[in-house]
């Protein structure tokens, strides 16, 4: 890995974006790190988009560690962060430190991403960075609450609302995050965090006005069956996949078994 936290602080400072896609696989990971990506998320979006899950909520950590082992093997120089699960660090900052060192030391992700902003997980935060473990927050639609928004709405629409998402930035940042993904909100509430915060802003669904952005690889591929409004396809991988293969079937049905 050639790129680090350093490079990611520093890129702020120079107004240089960042550059953020998600890798589920060995395949994927090379991929994307060919192309040149800064940073390489092992996002638990991989329940849905790879293991055909209607939301994120029932990944497990020792799913995401399968996963993670076989992006590491395909990166050469993308830095590598991976989200923790819903309920692998919620329920303590000990649940916390013990599943984050799980990642770390079994998949060699250089950074955990874990979502919330609330007082409980900024102490998680605290307690991560104090030990060596940096950290990637996460606010704004957060899909592990989803159960609790009623669906994947956009947040931070009300003055209220936008003020919180603000303050929970604010609090992360002040807890030793060094990168923060903001997530389907208002583009003038992002542009106000990217403002007031020293740590770069990761922005998906959030406007242009953040440090990077980041977005799900098999959505810009066009390899999903569904993508977020917020997604747009560059490439249409999954019409041609299907082509390929329609090919391939005439092709074997064409010649006969011989005798
Ligand atoms: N393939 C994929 N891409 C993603 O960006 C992504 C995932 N999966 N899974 C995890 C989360 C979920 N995300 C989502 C999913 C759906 C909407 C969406 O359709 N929002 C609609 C309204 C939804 C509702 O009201 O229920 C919108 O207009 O905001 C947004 C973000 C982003 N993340
Ligand atoms: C889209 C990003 C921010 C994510 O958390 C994921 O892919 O799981
Ligand atoms: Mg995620």
């Amino acid at each position: 890995m050639t790129i680090t936290v350093s490079h990611i602080a520093r890129w702020k400072q120079e107004g240089r974006s960042i550059a953020v896609l998600t890798a589920w696989d060995y395949l994927s990971a090379q991929i994307i790190d060919a192309a040149g990506i800064d940073v390489v998320l092992v996002g638990d979006s991989l329940a849905m988009t790879v293991l055909g899950y209607d939301t994120t909520v029932p990944l497990t950590l020792d799913e995401i560690i399968h996963h993670a082992k076989a992006v590491r093997r395909g990166l050469s120089q993308a830095m590598m962060v991976v989200d923790l699960p819903f309920m692998s660090y919620q329920v303590s900052i000990e649940q916390a430190l013990t599943n984050a060192g799980r990642l770390v030391k079994e998949t060699g992700a250089q950074a955990v991403k874990l979502e919330g902003g609330y007082p409980e997980m900024v102490a998680t935060v605290a307690r991560l960075t104090q030990l060596g473990i940096p950290v990637m927050g996460h606010v704004g639609l957060t899909p592990q609450s989803v159960n609790q928004f009623g669906g994947f709405r956009k947040q931070g629409k009300t003055a209220e609302s936008a003020d919180r998402i603000v303050a929970e930035a604010q609090a992360l940042e002040q807890a030793g995050a060094f990168s923060i993904v903001l997530e389907h909100i208002p583009t003038e509430v992002a542009e106000r965090i990217t403002k007031l915060l020293t740590i770069p802003t990761i922005g998906i669904g959030a406007g242009n006005s953040c440090d990077g952005q980041v977005l799900v690889t098999s959505d810009v591929l066009g390899l999903s069956d569904w993508q977020p409004p917020f997604a747009q396809p560059l490439v249409d991988l999954r019409s041609q996949a299907i082509h390929a293969v329609q090919q391939f079937c005439q092709q074997v049905r064409q010649t006969p078994p011989e005798e």
